[in-house]
């Protein structure tokens, strides 16, 4: 049997794109475009452990086969923890405007002045 690698919270902090699921490491860099939850939701765990996410959502038994293939090795559990900070990204406290809602606006008073017109 070949040796289980281990890696310690900070050199999964420091991978791009790994994960902790019950004290073992994926690597989800590539994954995260094929979730079907969508890759914003991984991406945002990446370096840390996101058992109680995963478990939460109550993923299917081919969810658990596709992780299995995701599989890096360990976490050393006895090494130091590491806190990740992300920063708040502008693009999203910025709001977009609804150009939707603007459109059917102009449409609505376009149409109200057009009857007014007729009338006149
Ligand atoms: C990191 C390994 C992960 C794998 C391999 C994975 C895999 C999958 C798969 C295969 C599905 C399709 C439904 C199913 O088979 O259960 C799914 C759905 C979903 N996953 Fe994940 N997932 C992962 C992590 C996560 C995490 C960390 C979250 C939440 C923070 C998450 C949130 C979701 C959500 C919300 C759906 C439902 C999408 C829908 O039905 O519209 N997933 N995931």
């Amino acid at each position: 049997m070949s040796a289980v690698k281990t890696y310690t919270y900070k050199e999964v902090a420091e991978a791009n794109g790994y994960v902790i699921i019950n004290d073992k490491v994926y690597d989800v860099s590539e994954f995260v475009n094929e979730h079907p939850g969508g890759d914003e939701i991984i991406i945002e765990l990446f370096g840390k452990d996101c058992t109680q996410e995963f478990e939460d959502i109550g993923h299917s038994p081919d969810a658990m086969k596709t992780l299995a293939k995701l599989y890096k090795g360990d976490v050393d559990t006895t090494s130091e923890k590491v806190v990740i900070e992300k920063e708040e990204t502008a693009e999203a406290t910025q709001q977009k405007p609804d150009f939707t809602k603007i459109a059917i606006l102009i449409a609505a008073v376009a149409v109200f002045l057009y009857f007014k017109s007729q009338k006149a």
